[in-house]
């Protein structure tokens, strides 16, 4: 498909691929990004001759590393509660009536790591690193991003990696049950075609029951999400939520505390 600038999308053998495509920003994604990632999604979710969806990063270093802190000057450049559709491409993944694979190269972090508890399955390579970062750079995902990790690895997993922001290794996400495997780098590849081959030799309507079963249980995170986005619009305009983007381009610690918020 063509006239993407921020994503790659190539579909055959039953495999739609869809790959952020901004690794010099560690594949953190912008207003536009998450147009196109939904685009995409939409496009793959409902050819028929598609099975399995990958989702992945370029490059080596990064799977995604959320918001573009550089996009982030008081207002993000799309749509969306806060100018940015993240809800609606959360949700896309989650309403593709097929499987959608994260493939993790390297970081997820922020919103990349809430693409990851998003996806249905994550397979990742031994580089990987995983955490959330929004309480350090002013910021937080109220929805799926807390109440849908929490179903994933557990309530107290999700307060510590939410309250205390550090990283986690790729095999501690495994341990966890962020992630369904772990393999060296150079088999990544191999192993996310397993995965898909087997996939593709199933029933992909009694697949697709499943997956709208499993989130018709957890589908009330999306009336969280909103919620929650409402206020974070209004959380994004104080000096607190500012200063964790503004210490973050700076490279300096943030004194969220001496904002006076
Ligand atoms: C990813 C890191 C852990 C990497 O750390 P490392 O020390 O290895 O490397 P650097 O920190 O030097 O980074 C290298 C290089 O990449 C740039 N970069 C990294 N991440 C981003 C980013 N997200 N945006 C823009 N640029 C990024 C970094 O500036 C460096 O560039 P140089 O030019 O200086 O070389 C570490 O980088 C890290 O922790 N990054 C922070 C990631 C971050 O803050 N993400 C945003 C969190 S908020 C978010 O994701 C989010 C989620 C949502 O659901 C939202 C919903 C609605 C609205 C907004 C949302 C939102 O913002």
């Amino acid at each position: 498909m063509t006239g993407f600038t921020d994503i790659l999308y190539e579909a055959s053998g039953g495999v739609a691929r869809i790959t952020i495509n901004r690794p010099d920003k560690y594949n953190a994604f912008r207003g536009q990004t998450c147009e196109e990632l939904i685009t995409a999604f939409n496009r793959a979710g409902w050819d028929k001759s598609v099975g399995v969806i990958v989702l992945t990063g370029a490059g080596d270093k990064a799977f995604c590393t959320g918001g573009d802190q550089s996009a982030h000057d008081g207002g993000y450049d799309g749509r969306g509660l806060v100018g940015l559709p993240v809800e609606d491409l959360q949700t896309v993944i989650r309403d593709m009536p097929k499987p959608v694979i994260a493939r993790v190269n390297g970081y997820a972090i922020g919103g990349g790591n809430v693409l990851v508890t998003c996806c249905d399955l994550a397979i990742a390579s031994e580089t990987a690193q995983f955490g959330q970062v929004g309480p350090r750079v002013g910021s937080v995902d109220p929805g799926f991003g807390t109440a849908l990790l929490a179903r994933t690895v557990g309530e107290k997993k999700a307060r510590e990696i939410w309250y205390l922001c550090r990283r986690y290794k790729a095999q501690e996400a495994l341990e966890m049950g962020l992630v369904n495997r772990v393999v060296p780098a150079a088999e990544l590849d191999a192993e996310v075609a397993r995965w898909c081959d087997e996939i593709l030799a199933l029933s992909p309507t009694a697949i697709a029951i499943a997956k709208r079963s499993f989130n018709a249980d957890s589908e009330s995170i999306r009336g969280i999400s909103a919620l929650g986005m409402q206020t974070l619009a209004l959380f994004y305009e104080t000096a607190e939520s500012k200063e964790g983007v503004n210490a973050f381009m700076e490279k300096r610690k943030p004194r969220f505390r001496d904002t006076g918020e």
